[in-house]
């Protein structure tokens, strides 16, 4: 994060009442989100529940029938820093054929707004992004032949090179190994530490779930939950998960029964 926060008291997100149609279906009903600055929140549900393009009306990409988004305190728009946003979509954007280097794409991620040119120091804090993601050595590698995981890598460079306030991931652990997941949370963690604000779109808390503050649930395009992220033991429904938790503790508000598990998650 570079200077005095923008908005500050303000919340970092703030939709209410977010309508979004698109193929002639109605995607999103009347959502409402609040994120706070320095909140990590999680957003759940099943495939199809409206969590990406939620995501994308929330940075204006998604077209918006009804409601109102701000962000870091502006009127989505141009009043928005953008410069302090960091967004990672859930793959390279289609007509993304250009053939451009790892470092060329996260250096892209210093250019914004009425910005076109890269700030000096720009390599070398693209080299020092995608060193944390573990990717220095493919710097000079085109991204069109790298493997999916290795591009949501880059992907994740091009949003942390902002060192944004507020950073916008959607499943951006899918396809990636688990110790690129662990060096990717301790990241982000590093991020909220200095009092950035992180919305995760997320299947399982996996890695991420020591970092979760709270989740917000999808279900066909309305919000069914707003509260303490599911336990623990919610997600035992993994199969993959069969070692039991030192960290669920059942007097935790969201640990117990009655808490959101991802077993009765849409
Ligand atoms: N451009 C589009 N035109 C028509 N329908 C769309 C479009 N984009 C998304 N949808 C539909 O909107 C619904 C919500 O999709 P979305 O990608 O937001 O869900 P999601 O919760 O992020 O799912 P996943 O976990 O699979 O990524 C789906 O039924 C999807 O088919």
């Amino acid at each position: 994060m570079t200077g005095t926060p923008t908005g500050a008291g303000t919340p970092a997100v703030l939709a209410t009442g977010i309508d979004v149609t698109l193929g002639g279906h109605q995607i999103l009903q009347g959502v409402d989100l609040r994120v706070e600055r320095g909140e990590v929140v999680a957003l759940l549900g099943a495939n199809g529940s409206g969590k990406s393009t939620l995501v994308r009306a929330l940075l204006g990409i998604a077209p918006r029938t009804a409601g109102e988004v701000h962000l870091l305190g502006s009127r989505l728009g141009n009043g928005v820093p953008w410069d302090r946003v960091g967004y990672v979509p859930q793959r390279l954007p289609v007509g993304a054929g250009v053939p451009a280097t790892a470092v060329e794409v996260v250096v892209s991620g210093l250019v914004h707004g009425r910005t076109l040119r890269p700030p000096r120091d720009a390599r070398r804090r693209a080299l020092a992004a995608l060193e944390q993601v573990g990717m220095a050595a493919h710097a000079k590698r085109s991204v069109l032949q790298m493997s999916g995981g290795q591009q949501q890598r880059v992907l994740i460079a091009r949003a942390l090179v902002r060192e944004p306030d507020l950073l916008v991931l959607d499943e951006p652990t899918s396809g990636i190994d688990l110790p690129t997941q662990e060096t990717f949370v301790a990241t982000v963690r590093a991020l909220h530490e200095r009092g950035g604000t992180v919305l995760v779109i997320l299947h399982e808390l996996g890695s991420f779930a020591d970092l979760i503050d709270r989740a917000v649930a999808l279900r066909h395009g309305r919000v069914v939950y707003d509260g303490p992220p599911p336990s623990a033991r919610g997600e035992h429904a993994d199969h993959a998960h069969d070692h039991t938790h030192p960290h669920a503790d059942p007097a935790q508000p969201g640990a117990g029964s009655t808490g959101l598990s991802m077993e009765v998650l849409p």
